[in-house]
């Protein structure tokens, strides 16, 4: 068994569960009736943009950004460049610096936000003077950089590695970005597209961006166009996102609302899926751009009927899942590990293809959930680009969640129908969702946070 020591470095004060071992979970003495879940914040909206409203000119404020640890490293990240960040209970304003960071040396830590750490580079790089070293956490130092760092290279970036070549810590010498043509690969993150074309309105000439290949969750790229658009810049693109053209202009401050993270929304969904019970996520939006609204589509495959409107999102489970199929999560890969939670529930056995990607998330996540699957007897084939869930009753047991939110979330799932599921460092859920344990409590799982010994004993329900 591969286990992650977690790095407890990257929680912030945003996360609840500093002091917690263990969870104890016990399912539900019924299935949730009417139960009403507001989703947090975006991750992926709220760090870009912020992001945006730091480098625009003007003020911004964000209402409903995320409270998390990648939104607080983010913000830290931005306030040592010296851009003004105030944050209130309503909302977020940040003073932006026009594309000219204040500060012009320091280290800079990342958390564990892959955005922040893909999206802040070519920006930084852009900045006309300037010396940043970028750092991130165990986990993030393990994920590749590389494909990102020299696309901004040939657009004339000069980047450096501290130490292993293609990861971070990385240093930036800021000198301008000069733009131009340049090819990068969306095989292994979307997010590297997302960073080069956000850097793009701060360079010098327009930056046309050619893609080769595909990339993977692609949605993401176009929630970052869309955003760009809304901080005025002008970003064009091919109907297959292969080709992309952002003419330099500054982005301009204003004011804005986070939508609810999807990603997020999932595992209440999935709770109801798997109980039989009925969940409404008003604040979800059902046209957003968010990729993992797709879920509800598999979900609907698997017997559930969804309501999706103005009203937002609601789930009724049904008396079984249905299994037997098998789905390319490509394009929605954060929820593998969600699908792979409840499978064995189905009646047949499910397949996920084409995610071969998450392998350089927070973890191997393939690896993860195939043994944390098989720890509680499901039977489970593992892929290289996927894996096959049998259907199973699976028992209790002691799990790790290898210091990563989606791995916790997903196997606590389990715990709404079978009793005994305990999961150390249940904390990890901070990444993005740090009162992930109130909302399953507020579906009726029985949740114990059993304190790290030396702490006081937490509330138990
Ligand atoms: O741009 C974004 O906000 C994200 C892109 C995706 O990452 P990859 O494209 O690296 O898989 C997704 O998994 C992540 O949770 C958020
Ligand atoms: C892959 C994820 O995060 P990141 O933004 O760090 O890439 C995730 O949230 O599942």
């Amino acid at each position: 068994m591969f286990v992650t020591e977690p790095d407890l470095e990257a929680r912030s004060p945003w996360s609840q569960l500093h002091t917690i071992a263990e969870a104890e979970l016990a399912p539900p003495s019924g299935p949730p009736q009417q139960a009403v879940i507001h989703a947090p914040g975006s991750k992926s909206v709220s760090n870009r943009v912020l992001i945006m409203a730091a480098m625009a000119r003007g003020r911004s404020v964000i209402g409903n950004l995320l409270r998390s640890d990648d939104t607080y490293w983010c913000i830290d990240a931005l306030r040592r460049l010296g851009v003004p960040v105030s944050v209130a209970d309503e909302a977020v304003t940040v003073d932006g610096i026009g594309g000219h960071a204040p500060v012009r040396e320091g280290s800079l830590y990342m958390g564990a936000a892959g955005t922040a750490a893909r999206f802040l580079p070519g920006l930084l790089a852009a900045c006309p003077e300037g010396r940043w070293r970028l750092e991130g956490s165990a986990s993030l130092s393990a994920r590749p950089i590389g494909p990102l760092i020299e696309a901004l290279r040939a657009a004339g970036a000069d980047i450096r590695y501290e130490g292993r070549e293609g990861r971070l810590p990385i240093v930036i010498n800021a000198a301008g970005l000069r733009g131009g043509t340049v090819e990068l690969a969306g095989d292994v993150s979307s997010q590297f597209i997302s960073g080069l074309l956000m850097a793009g309105a701060y360079a010098a000439n327009p930056l046309e961006l050619v893609v080769p290949g595909g990339i993977v969750q692609h949605a993401y790229v176009g929630i970052t166009v869309d955003w760009m658009r809304r901080f005025g810049a002008q970003v064009t693109h091919s109907d297959m996102y292969d080709r992309f053209e952002v003419i330099p202009g500054p982005y301009a401050g204003h004011e804005l609302k986070v939508e609810a993270d999807a990603s997020t929304a999932c595992y209440y969904l999935a709770f109801a899926a798997l109980t039989g019970g009925h969940v409404h996520i008003p604040n979800l939006r059902a046209d957003t751009r968010q990729p993992d609204i797709a879920f509800t589509d598999i979900l609907q495959r698997m017997g559930c009927r969804i309501a999706k409107g103005p009203r937002g999102v609601e789930l009724w489970g049904p008396e079984r899942l249905r299994g037997g199929f098998t789905v390319s999560m490509k394009e929605l890969s954060d929820q593998t590990l969600t699908l792979a939670a409840i499978a064995p529930f189905a009646d047949a056995p499910i397949t996920i293809t084409d995610v071969a990607h998450i392998r350089h998330h927070e973890c191997d996540r393939i690896a993860a959930i195939c043994e944390s699957l098989g720890q509680l007897g499901i039977a489970v084939e593992e892929h290289a680009d996927g894996l096959t869930v049998f259907p199973g009753t699976p028992s209790g047991g002691l799990l790790p969640t290898y210091d990563d939110h989606r791995v916790a979330m997903s196997l606590a799932l389990i715990a709404a129908k079978v009793p005994g599921i305990r999961l150390l460092d249940p904390g990890c859920v901070s990444k993005t969702c740090p009162p992930f344990f109130d909302h399953m409590r507020s579906l009726g799982m029985r949740v114990r946070l059993k304190p790290k010994e030396g702490q006081a004993d937490a509330a138990d329900s």
